[in-house]
Formats: structure tokens, sequence, C-alpha cells
């Protein structure tokens, strides 16, 4: 049947095939979920599970004071070089501060206090006051520890999940840009068994039975540790992230009770699905490719 011989009435004449109403449609090519969406759902859902409430991270943009000077991260720290983080010329004139919590982290960072000697150096505002690309999910961490300090105290665990910025070379498995994946318990009386703990319950539900843990360094948590997991396929002891206790510096002057401790964890969200999807170079998770 068609145009023409519709408009000039030929089709009364032709003879037809009995219509077959049980025949299949075209088979649809519908779209796919992109893998990393995917495991972040499947990330999601762990915490949500292990009753973690997700972190409000819709803010790429931060202040240095939330993303380093919170966190007990001097200022002359190499992380804050504009080799590594991607700052800001935008001055933000709507980022207000606390200006108590603010002398107490100019006193913590300059003299010490709270058992700590400080880093003895001249704290300066305009450095906290610079904008940037926040280079990891905990200068969020640290704004809703603040914010759970002003409030009488109640333990809480937090989550996030969401893209962090670092001014760093590009190469087959690293990009200037990934997810971090953080989880947070803030309780009274919490040690490194509990973070064991916790480490064990999450990496499990992700099918990662077998740690071990490496002493490590950050500059916000002590102690800290690497993380590490026995992958079967690959018969070798891989990193699945790196973790610590945060320190009384960064969560004295917040004003949290002196007994609470804060045990934390992160990890990326590219290298869990580059290895459960196979995928060898970062670039085909965000590339044109057409993945399985
Ligand atoms: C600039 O690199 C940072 C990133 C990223 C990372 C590292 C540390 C943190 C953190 C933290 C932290 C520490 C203390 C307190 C709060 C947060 C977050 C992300 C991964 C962390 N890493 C990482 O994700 N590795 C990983 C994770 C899961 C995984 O699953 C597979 C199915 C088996 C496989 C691998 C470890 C390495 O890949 C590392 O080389 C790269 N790291």
């Amino acid at each position: 049947l068609t145009r023409d011989n519709f408009q000039s009435g030929e089709w009364k004449e032709l003879e037809f095939k009995e219509y077959n109403y049980s025949a299949k449609g075209q088979p649809l090519e519908g779209g796919n979920l992109h893998p990393l969406l995917k495991v972040r759902a499947q990330l999601k859902q762990i915490f949500l599970c292990m009753g973690f409430e997700e972190m409000p991270t819709n803010n790429f943009v931060e202040s240095s004071f939330w993303n380093f000077d919170a966190l007990f991260q001097p200022q002359q720290h190499p992380a804050r070089d504009s080799h590594d983080t991607f700052f800001l010329e935008a001055r933000s004139t709507t980022k207000i501060l606390p200006e108590d919590y603010v002398l107490r982290v100019t006193q913590v960072h300059e003299s010490g206090g709270y058992g700590s000697r400080g880093y003895a150096y001249d704290w300066k505002r305009e450095e906290a006051n610079k904008n940037l690309l926040r280079t990891h999910t905990t200068s969020v961490s640290s704004r809703m520890l603040y914010q759970l300090a002003q409030k009488p105290f109640a333990p809480k665990k937090y989550f996030s999940i969401d893209r962090v910025f670092r001014n760093e070379a590009v190469d087959r498995t690293h990009l200037a840009e990934f997810h971090q994946i953080e989880g947070l318990v803030c309780d009274r009386g919490l040690t490194l068994c509990d973070l064991i703990g916790v480490l064990h319950d999450f990496f499990s539900r992700l099918g990662m039975t077998k740690l071990k843990f490496k002493p490590a360094y950050n500059p916000y948590t002590e102690p800290s540790m690497e993380i590490f997991s026995y992958h079967e396929g690959f018969k070798k002891w891989v990193e699945v992230g790196n973790s610590g206790m945060f320190r009384p510096e960064m969560l004295q002057p917040m004003g949290l009770p002196e007994d609470v401790q804060v045990i934390a964890w992160g990890l990326s969200l590219e290298r869990p699905t580059m290895i459960l999807y196979g995928i060898d170079s970062i670039r085909d998770l965000f590339g044109h490719k057409i993945l399985g």
C-alpha cells in the first residue's frame, strides 16, 4: 500500500494477505544504563542497607577552608598547590564562615591545642577564602560534621558518592576528575577496631571478603590505613581504598564532645567499575564506545 495508490483509490482493486496480528514487532534498540551509574546505584544501596544517610554533594565549587583548613591540612601542604588543585579566580562573596569556628581553626593550625602542637606557622585567612573545585568529598564530610557539632550530640552514619577534581597528569587509569565514594561513622568511643569491622562489612557486600590493611598517612586522619583486597581473578592483592580516624585537631575545633570519634574511608567509583566491566582504559568509561 503506497501513498499514491491510497490517494488515487487504486487500493480498492488490490489484493492484500490477511493481517497477522500475532506477528512480533520490530526489536527496539533500547538504550543502556552507563556502567558507572549502575555501580553507583549498587554502592548507594549498600550504604543505605547499612543505615548510612547520603550527604548533600551538589557543590563542585568549595572554599579552601572546608576542603583543607577544616581538615587540619596546613596551608603550605603540596596538595594545596595549583599543580594539584584547580583554583577558581572568581572570588566568592556568598560563602560566609562561622567566625568563632574560624578562630579555633586558626589557633589549632598555628599553636595546636587538644593535645596537638599544631604547625607553628602564620595561618592566612585569604588562603582559606580561595575557591577551588573540591579535591575530595571529605570537604562535604567536614561541613556535615561541623553542623552535627552545633546540635546536642547524636551518633551519625553518612556517605557520599560524587565527582572530585584533581589537577593531575591524565593517563590510562587517571583523569583530572573521578567519583569519590566516602563513608563515615561518628559516635562516642569508636576505635580502629570499629573501622576495621565496618570495612569488612562494607567490602564483603562487594564480594571482597579477604582484606588486609597497611599503615598509611593522610593529613586529616591518624591512624590511617590503606585497604587491600585479594582478587581471586587476578591472583593478587589490589588496593581498594584508604581509611582512617579523623584527627582531634579536626574534630575538636568543630565543637564535638571530646569522647566522640569519627572513622571514615574512601575509594573511587571508576576503579571498581573498570574491573567489574573489564574496561582497560578509563577513557572508555567516558568515550562514545558502546559498552556491553
Ligand atoms: C587520586 O587517586 C585516588 C584514588 C581513589 C581514592 C583514594 C583514596 C580515597 C580516600 C579516602 C579517605 C581516607 C580517610 C578518610 C576519608 C576518606 C578515595 C578515593 C582510589 C582508591 N582506590 C580504589 O578505589 N581502588 C579500588 C576500589 C574498588 C575495587 O573494586 C574491584 C572490584 C574489585 C578495585 C579498586 C585505590 C587505588 O585505585 C588508587 O590507586 C586510586 N585511588
